[in-house]
């Protein structure tokens, strides 16, 4: 009994103690705001199929630091410049893994790619490999030629459909054109131009259209881990190993060539398995990688990227992102009269009297380069950052970011936040004329290609592509709107996906100014 009476008021005390340590505990965790979420759905239900303009939303009301649910997946969204400085500054090397997704695993040999290898040796060599051997600013200009080529044979089906064809005279399924320039580019740098068995970017088209196996639904266990095992029931898992033999006879058939024609001694290190190849020969750098990892790291021109979000879409990242670029740009252009007349003008006096624009020539053009970083502004073709997640926890902006959370950069909210960008809805190629903001990580109010160590590895390639493409359809042809078409009725809404492409593809009327030479 004495012994009681001595402790209780020990007891009370360590209990007073403990309230008080958590209670602190808990101010200092103060966790981001959160919309309120369903008890099973989390904010699933408050993302649209454009989940960057439904968070933009979400953001306005919350905050440019919130932490959302995505069913049992905590997600940090970052939607102002400031914080996403915070982020990419002082926190990179905590969010620079991706979440481990069952398809990311099952298309990317086990995530042994870029873009899906967990943070580690493994990525760090591979990534060193795609920066100083595939996609360095040399080796880029040393694929000018393949440019030219696949950029003449654009303008050839223009051309062919300027002089009609069954089609009303001039009409052109532009999207469709430019996605064939971009996709053909992409392959003919990574695999080559042909294949015996055909022109490799056309046999990786009829793949994937073949059944549309790659576009897979929304996959229940990216969001709900706990019920991964109702894929094998559903049947995503079987589809996903359809998916993945395919790529790899498609790869594995691409290598196999490229080593056949290295022992028949016609190694002409001219695309990217060829350099892959003779650093495997040379084992420059002591990478020591297999077969497995040429196949892995060549796609990453090509590599399938699986949107964690409120659908999945498995796209490919050179070709759609360098395709709607592209294709917004010529929108842009057809709406805004007067930036087409003055690029028109630009691209046509540097030119003047030549068969095609070259490269050498797009050097002289910042009205240009002016247009394009417009173009990645109002239409960043991944207008949410690739997800990322925590290693560890830190603060940003003084909220508490506990580990193993997804993290996510809305990086199309921070290219129109009015307050870093004047009148951000319009399209003003001059706004890049007099200030030096560049896409190249290191201005956070414009990051369409991210920032720090994840950031993407293709920016020359992407903006080569992009560029020489743009200043030969302007420099061949004048374009016009079909069916007296007003420009600002022009239908400018996004297709959902992980690129956002123009919902409506593009349709115009090419008039050649010269006959092609
Ligand atoms: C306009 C064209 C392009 C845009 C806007 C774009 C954008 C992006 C973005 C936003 C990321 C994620 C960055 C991050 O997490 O911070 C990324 C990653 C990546 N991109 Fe691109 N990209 C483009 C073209 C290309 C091209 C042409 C290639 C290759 C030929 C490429 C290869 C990659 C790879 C391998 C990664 C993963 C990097 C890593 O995880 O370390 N991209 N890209």
């Amino acid at each position: 009994m004495s012994l009681l009476f001595f402790l209780v008021p020990f007891l009370l005390l360590a209990i007073l103690l403990a309230f008080k340590v958590l209670l602190s505990g808990k101010t200092q965790l103060r966790l981001p705001p959160s919309p309120p979420g369903l008890f099973f759905l989390g904010n699933l239900h408050q993302l649209s199929s454009l989940p960057h303009r439904s968070l933009l939303d979400l953001s306005r009301k919350y905050g440019p630091v919130m932490l959302i649910r995505m069913g049992q997946v905590p997600a940090l969204i970052v939607s102002s410049a400031d914080a996403a400085q915070e982020l990419f500054k002082t926190h990179d090397l905590a969010i620079s893994t991706r979440p481990a997704t069952k398809a990311a695993m099952k298309i990317t040999y086990g995530a042994r790619n870029i873009s899906f290898a967990p943070y580690g040796e493994r990525w760090r060599q591979a990534k060193k490999l795609a920066v100083v051997h595939l996609l360095s600013p040399k080796r880029v200009l040393s694929m000018r030629a393949l440019r030219h080529e696949e950029v003449r044979r654009m303008m050839e089906r223009v051309a062919a459909a300027c002089a009609g064809g069954g089609r009303p005279r001039g009409e052109v399924e532009l999207s469709e054109v430019l996605y064939e320039y971009a996709n053909a580019t992409v392959y003919h740098a990574a695999a080559g131009k042909e294949t015996k068995e055909g022109r490799t970017a056309a046999r990786y088209r009829a793949m994937i259209d073949d059944g549309s196996v790659l576009l897979g639904g929304f996959q229940v266990d990216d969001a709900f881990p706990a019920l991964g095992w109702l894929s094998a029931i559903t049947g995503t898992d079987a589809k996903l190993d359809r998916i993945e033999r395919r790529i790899d006879e498609f790869l594995s058939g691409i290598l196999q060539e490229h080593i056949e024609r290295a022992e028949q001694g016609f190694n002409r290190n001219e695309d990217f398995v060829d350099v892959l190849l003779s650093l495997q020969r040379d084992d420059a750098g002591d990478l020591g990688f297999a077969e497995i990892d040429i196949k892995a790291i060549t796609s990453v021109s090509c590599e399938l990227w699986p949107l964690n979000f409120t659908r999945q879409d498995l796209i490919a990242a050179g070709t759609d992102t360098s395709f709607a670029s592209l294709e917004w740009a010529m929108a842009e252009l057809v709406r805004n009269p007067r930036a087409m007349k003055k690029l028109q003008d630009e691209v046509r006096q540097v030119a003047d009297g030549k068969p095609m624009v070259v490269e050498e020539d797009v050097n002289q053009m910042t009205y240009l380069k002016a247009v394009i970083k417009e173009v990645l502004r109002l239409h960043a073709p991944v207008p949410i950052l690739v997800p990322r997640e925590t290693m560890s926890s830190f603060s940003l902006q003084g909220y508490h970011v506990p580990a193993k959370t997804r993290v996510i950069v809305n990086a199309w909210a921070i290219a129109r936040d009015p307050k870093s960008w004047e009148a951000p809805e319009e399209f003003k190629p001059e706004r890049f004329m007099d200030n030096a903001v560049d896409y190249r990580g290191n201005d956070f109010l414009f990051i369409p290609f991210g920032a720090g160590r994840r950031m993407c590895p293709g920016i020359n390639f992407a903006m080569a592509t992009i560029q020489i493409a743009l200043a030969n359809l302007l420099y061949h042809f004048n374009w016009e709107l079909p069916d007296g078409l007003n420009p600002v009725d022009l239908d400018m809404s996004e297709a959902p996906g992980l690129t956002t492409p123009k919902k409506i593809p593009l349709r115009l009327i090419a008039v050649p100014k010269d006959p092609l030479v």
